[in-house]
């Protein structure tokens, strides 16, 4: 097996940090060291190696809340944010329907598979209704149509804090406040956005906070549920009682602090890399905009995460692209695809897109292991696949 030190090391270039980022290497000694030497179990309650694995336990949860503002008491561990979205979404669902008021959840449409599969399921066993909010081309809220809908009656607002394919920010603080003035619980999706701009859940209105360790340099297969204090949940994995009930299985300690030192690590460091990336990205996009004719940037780009370069180059195809550069460059057409069969993204039709813009999108996701000569070496690989493939298509 190739051993990576950083993200090169397989001679393609890593440009997918929203699907998943490479573990920091102080997160994986940290990772190893509570695998093989304090291994023990955090519910033991009878030895040492189980009081260890509390305390560790215990210091996660304090650097996890730290990173976003909130009380450790708040912090539930899960297996990531796919599982802390499911815990909120189907719990509002069952609190609601045993007081006989139909679920009523407004979503961003542009949510991650996540929220949309979980809401889907809900309206198929007509357990609740759905109400789709408003977005414009760019993906951004139409905030006047949240208060309207919320005006109306709504049992749960799901707003992702940011877009996984196209990087948009979304304005959590006045959703927020939105979500206050009517009383309405708000479950924010901040998978992209945590550890990459500041957050403060306690000041900002948001009742739920789901997060994954794997896209801040964490581990995969870990995350947290932050939940605002007095807010009832109803567990979806019923067994040993642990977490106050809220989520039975013995906890995953190395999980669990590779996700806390990750955040440590965030926290001291995320402003300095956040404004690098910026960097990086910018002069990607200058680039890839004076060598590739045609090319389009989707999303806010007045409002996105630094590290995000979303593009269409409209009368080329993006599974041509990628099959030109796939060797050399690790981007992708959109969200990562658990089926194996390549959709259209569901990101760019909420937006209403044209179709060569859709067919030709691609995401390029930059992180703090990217460097200057990467940038420079990927506009040349993407442009020269562009040249190429245009010539094919127009001989
Ligand atoms: C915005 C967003 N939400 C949720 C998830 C799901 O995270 P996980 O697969 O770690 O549960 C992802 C991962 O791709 C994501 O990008």
């Amino acid at each position: 097996m190739k051993k990576i030190t950083s993200t090169n090391k397989l001679d393609c270039i890593y440009f997918d940090y929203h699907s998943t980022t490479p573990v920091d290497q102080r997160v994986a000694e940290m990772l190893l060291h509570y695998m093989t030497t304090e291994f023990g179990n955090a519910s033991s309650i009878d030895h040492i190696y189980g009081d260890m694995a509390k305390e560790a336990v215990a210091q996660a949860s304090v650097n996890v809340a730290n990173l976003v503002g909130a009380s450790s008491k708040e912090v539930i561990f899960t297996s990531g944010a796919t599982e802390s979205i499911n815990l909120v979404i189907q719990s509002n669902v069952s609190n609601n329907n045993s007081t006989k008021i139909r679920p009523r959840i407004a979503v961003l449409p542009v949510e991650h598979k996540a929220v949309l599969d979980t809401c889907n399921m809900i309206a198929k066993k007509n357990l609740a209704d759905i109400i789709n909010l408003q977005i414009d081309s760019k993906g951004r809220l139409n905030l006047d149509f949240l208060n309207k809908i919320c005006d109306s009656g709504i049992s749960l607002i799901c707003i992702m804090a940011a877009n996984n394919e196209i990087g948009n920010i979304y304005p959590i603080q006045e959703i927020g406040q939105i979500a206050r003035k009517y009383n309405i619980p708000f479950l924010c999706d901040a998978s992209q956005a945590v550890g990459k701009i500041p957050i403060n859940f306690e000041e900002w209105g948001i009742t739920y906070l789901a997060l994954s360790a794997h896209k801040l340099y964490g581990p995969k297969g870990s995350g947290a549920l932050v939940v605002r204090k007095g807010h009832q949940l109803n567990p979806i994995l019923f067994g040993g009682g642990h977490q106050k009930g809220l989520r039975s299985g013995t906890l995953n300690v190395p999980g669990i602090v590779g996700l806390g030192e990750a955040c440590r690590l965030r926290i001291l460091e995320m402003d300095e890399d956040e404004k690098a990336i910026a960097n990086l990205r910018d002069k990607l996009q200058n680039l890839l905009l004076d060598k590739v004719p045609g090319l389009v940037i989707n999303g806010d780009v007045n409002n996105r995460l630094s590290g995000n370069l979303h593009i269409s180059i409209p009368d080329v195809s993006n599974s041509a692209i990628i099959a030109r550069v796939r060797q050399k460059l690790a981007i992708s057409t959109g969200a990562a695809c658990s089926s194996g069969v390549q959709a259209p993204s569901h990101v760019l039709q909420a937006m209403d897109l044209p179709t060569d813009i859709i067919d030709g999108a691609l995401r390029i996701g930059i992180g703090k292991f990217t460097k200057l000569e990467e940038i420079e070496q990927a506009a040349e690989i993407l442009s020269l696949a562009v040249q190429q493939t245009r010539q094919v298509m127009y001989c």
